[in-house]
């Protein structure tokens, strides 16, 4: 132990093998060749002697008597004489704890001026070592008494370094520098401390002096902390690696003071991590990883996109993504450095790092420079029609309504005018134009205004006089208030005997829709689609509530117009129904409508004429997009196709990127799985059926559906389609699932599903709805069963044992090979025999599993026709539960 080559001496000192061989034979080392190995001691003694010609005082060759004096505790010195000064006969100084020698005054200023290189006392070493926690201390003494130590900060200064200034300890790997090195015993801990915290903290206490030159013989006892791991040979004349440590201390020192000054704590953990900072001579990688640490810079605030995923969080606040993924793991956030951060979330890393985090709108970056919205010269304004949704409950004839304001208009029109279903279309009342959105229901209104696409300026209600105040009126004029939308209420079905207007009335009054007649502020228009009563009335109400708002737009500009609904057709390709917001659509501008884009080929109007523009508040299909846009999508005329291309293809690329995320919702595979490790206790639903029939039976049978552990728990019920309500419902809370039944989730519902993560499952027969949520709930899908190879072993040779067969002497070539696992007999590459391992030996030794480069004795199962030359492979079964 503790002995080193010639020629690693001679690496570390830059001498050559034969130069220092013959130096060492010189001092009687026992050496023969560059790989003869010679104590740690006579190493420091050879390179001093091979560097500068000095010999430490007393120094006696081999065969000549040595006097070693070890100090054990302080003044208390032991003497022993030895034959030799070989390795083995040397002093062992055990490192008392009460030892006394302080080594943290060992400091950096110290070494600093020990390497000083004008130096020009006779060349000394000193040794600075720690060892399974110890500080051992070692130098040359100029004096005539044998090696003996002292203390080390009696006469530190005096010591000078020889021009190695080397210090030999051990090279077999190049571990941190934790001898020779400039550093206070302070600087080194919490360096060390990363191996053995508690040692050194020992080791500081006991300050433990002890020569080096015992060194070896001392290790018996100390030796391991560290194992065989250092060689230091510093030179610390060396004017390069002196600056380079002033350097960093300057920088560091900088650094310090930046942080002062932005009076930013990083938490204890980080301060107490601070003295590394002050760490000044590392070698290699090591010292480039702490600068790394050390350049850090503490963020802060920072601005951050809504939609930030861990690794681009990590980078903003300027912290490792590890650091962001601890701190969400610890409060049980179990995030991957590629998923997005939920608002929460951001929140608590805010704080946590203590960042000041304003989140922006990362469309903002994508949303196009000029600015659409942007306050219009009057002048430039022009009166445009109002745009009118009509919504109610159902069947209180929505769409009568709106056809018979429709065919009232088609009658105006010449005969024979071919409508053309363009989402809108528009009616003239008195010379002025209004136009009626096509597809009636809150889901579009809501949809477009979720998008920030309001196209709107007037709702009409509609609720059947016979009728009166129903759940999805009262939906409909929330969704209205909310979007700050003027309404009209339209009592329709005025044509019925049951008809009772001052029911609704006094129904809508009670819901702060109180009848101007009746000294409130919304028109109520009484109206039938059959007879075509009030039609009128309600068309003037209408132009008179538009006059009020002042609707207004510049023709004379670029135009933006929003999407109310998009098909593919046969013919043209994408056709997106749009109605125009602001400015002038040409045939042959450049558009880009939310991911698509493409140039204006033809401008359908609701006639079903061609039109060359269209202007404000206009309903018309265009065709010419390269894909199918969505609705609510805003479209917006660019100057050139490359600027609409490229931020359509911005804009895909992040939602690709969106949807690649991880969900924080939780998929049915999950689920399963969460279910399976007990994880799940109960499995929130959200049904939506077809009919309130269809829901009642669902919803018995799943209520029904329990086992011990789990349980459904429906969250929300109703009759319809899935709506976006139900999606913010399953987003709120965790682990939810929508099951439909008969119904399907629409388009933009679909995809606001994917954004937000949520499964919609949809079916159409109960029992398979039923079935899925059973097997959800009791695991009890049947697995698939893999294969998994564990291990593999060519068949070196065979040894037939009378009545035990055949063993196959073998080498694992691959992988581990374990007692009684499934096993198969491959020969040229053709599997003969499936069975499993019968007995696996190792030396006559039976064992439990042999692994890779081992030799082994193999028997298989029932098979003993096995050959030199044979391949064994090991293999199990995984079972995988099936997914959904
Ligand atoms: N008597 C009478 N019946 C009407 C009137 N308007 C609509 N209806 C009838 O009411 C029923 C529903 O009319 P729709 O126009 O389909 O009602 P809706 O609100 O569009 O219904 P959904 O599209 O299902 O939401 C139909 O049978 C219509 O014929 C009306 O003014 N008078």
């Amino acid at each position: 132990m503790d002995k080193v080559k010639i020629q690693e001496i001679a690496d570390e000192a830059g001498l050559s093998n034969a130069d220092l061989l013959d130096k060492a034979k010189e001092l009687g080392f026992d050496v023969k060749a560059a790989n003869s190995t010679i104590s740690m001691e006579n190493a420091g003694i050879l390179v001093d002697y091979a560097i500068s010609g000095t010999l430490p005082k007393g120094f006696k060759k081999p065969g000549s008597k040595a006097k070693i004096t070890v100090v054990k505790k302080k003044e208390e010195t032991v003497e022993k004489k030895v034959s030799t000064p070989s390795d083995e006969s040397e002093t062992v100084a055990k490192p008392a704890a009460e030892t006394t020698v302080d080594t943290s005054k060992v400091t950096i200023e110290e070494k600093v001026e020990e390497v000083a290189p004008d130096s020009t006392e006779k060349p000394a070493v000193k040794k600075v070592k720690k060892r399974k926690g110890i500080s051992v201390v070692s130098k040359k003494t100029e004096t005539e008494a044998p090696a003996t130590i002292e203390e080390s900060e009696d006469k530190p200064q005096k010591k000078t370094l020889s021009r190695g200034g080397i210090k030999i300890v051990r090279k077999a790997k190049p571990a941190p520098v934790r001898a020779a090195t400039k550093i206070s015993m302070d600087e080194q801990t919490p360096y060390v401390s990363k191996k053995k915290p508690k040692k050194v903290a020992e080791a500081r206490d006991s300050g433990t002096k002890i020569d080096i030159f015992n060194h070896d013989s001392m290790s018996g006892d100390i030796d391991s902390g560290f194992g065989e791991e250092e060689v230091v040979l510093l030179d610390f004349s060396d004017k390069n690696i002196y600056e380079d440590m002033m350097r960093q201390e300057q920088k560091r020192k900088e650094e310090a003071k930046k942080r002062e000054l932005a009076g930013v704590g990083t938490g204890k953990g980080k301060q107490a991590f601070r003295p590394q900072q002050k760490r000044s001579l590392k070698r290699g990688g090591k010292r480039k990883k702490y600068e790394k640490a050390e350049s850090t810079e503490v963020v802060t605030s920072v601005e951050i996109p809504e939609n930030v995923r861990v690794y681009e969080f990590a980078e903003k606040v300027n912290r490792s993504v590890g650091e962001v993924i601890g701190v969400l793991f610890a409060l049980g956030m179990m995030v991957t450095k590629n998923d997005f951060l939920s608002k929460d979330e951001i929140e608590i890393l805010a704080e946590e790092f203590e960042v000041e985090v304003t989140t922006v709108n990362p469309l903002d970056e994508l949303e196009i420079a000029e600015d659409h919205d942007a306050e219009e010269d009057e002048a430039n304004l022009e009166e445009r029609p109002p745009v009118i949704t009509i919504m109610g409950h159902v069947d209180h004839g929505k769409t009568s309504l709106l056809d018979r304001i429709r065919t009232s208009k088609v009658a105006d029109k010449e005969a024979g005018g071919i409508t053309q279903h363009v989402g809108a279309y528009q009616v003239e009342k008195n010379g002025k134009k209004i136009t009626f959105v096509d597809t009636p229901g809150h889901e579009a209104f809501t949809e477009m205004r979720s998008r920030g696409a309001q196209a709107t300026d007037i709702v009409i209600i509609v609720v059947a006089a016979d009728d009166g105040v129903m759940p999805q009126t009262k939906e409909a004029i929330s969704h209205t208030k909310a979007a700050g939308v003027p309404l009209i209420v339209a009592i329709n079905k005025m044509d019925k005997e049951s008809a009772n207007p001052d029911n609704v009335k006094a129904q809508l009054s009670e819901i702060g829709v109180m009848a101007a007649d009746w000294g409130g502020e919304y028109e109520f228009v009484p109206v039938s689609a059959h007879t075509g009563m009030g039609i009128d009335d309600l068309l003037e109400t209408i132009l008179l509530q538009a006059e009020v708002m002042e609707l207004k737009a510049n023709p004379n500009r670029k135009a933006k117009a929003v999407v109310v609904e998009s098909s593919l057709e046969k013919g043209f390709g994408p056709v997106a129904n749009v109605i125009i917001k602001n400015g002038t659509l040409h045939v042959g501008d450049n558009v880009i409508v939310g991911k698509t884009y493409g140039r204006i080929k033809a401008i359908k109007l609701d006639d079903g004429s061609n039109a060359k523009e269209i202007g404000p508040s206009t309903p018309a299909a265009i065709v010419g997009l390269n894909e199918v846009p969505g609705a609510g999508d805003e479209l917006i005329v660019m100057d050139t196709d490359k600027e609409v291309r490229e931020l359509a293809e911005k804009r895909a690329e992040y939602d690709r990127a969106k949807a690649l995320s991880k969900s924080t919702k939780a998929s049915l595979d999950d689920l399963s799985a969460l279910i399976a490790e007990g994880q799940l206790k109960s499995l929130p639903v959200i049904i939506k059926a077809d009919v309130q029939g269809s829901l009642e039976a669902i919803k018995g049978s799943l209520e029904k559906l329990r086992n011990e552990e789990v349980k459904v728990n429906i969250i929300h019920e109703g009759v319809g389609g899935v709506t976006e309500s139900d999606l913010t419902l399953a987003d709120a809370s965790e682990h939810s699932v929508v099951l439909g039944f008969n119904v399907r989730p629409t388009g933009a519902v679909k995809k606001k599903a994917k954004e937000l993560g949520i499964e919609i499952r949809t079916y159409t027969i109960i029992y398979d709805l039923l079935d899925d949520v059973k097997a959800l709930l009791g695991g009890l899908m049947s697995p698939v069963i893999s294969e998994e190879v564990t291990g593999q072993a060519d068949v070196r040779e065979t040894f037939v044992v009378g009545k035990v067969g055949t063993i196959a002497g073998c080498k694992v070539s691959d992988g581990v090979i374990t007692r009684n696992s499934k096993a198969r007999l491959i020969r040229d590459g053709v599997v003969i025999y499936e069975s499993k391992i019968a007995s696996l030996k190792r030396f006559n030794e039976d064992a439990k599993e042999v692994k890779n480069g081992y030799e082994c004795g193999i028997m298989l199962e029932n098979f003993n026709d096995i050959k030199e030359g044979d391949v064994i492979e090991t293999f199990k079964d995984v079972e995988e539960q099936v997914t959904l």
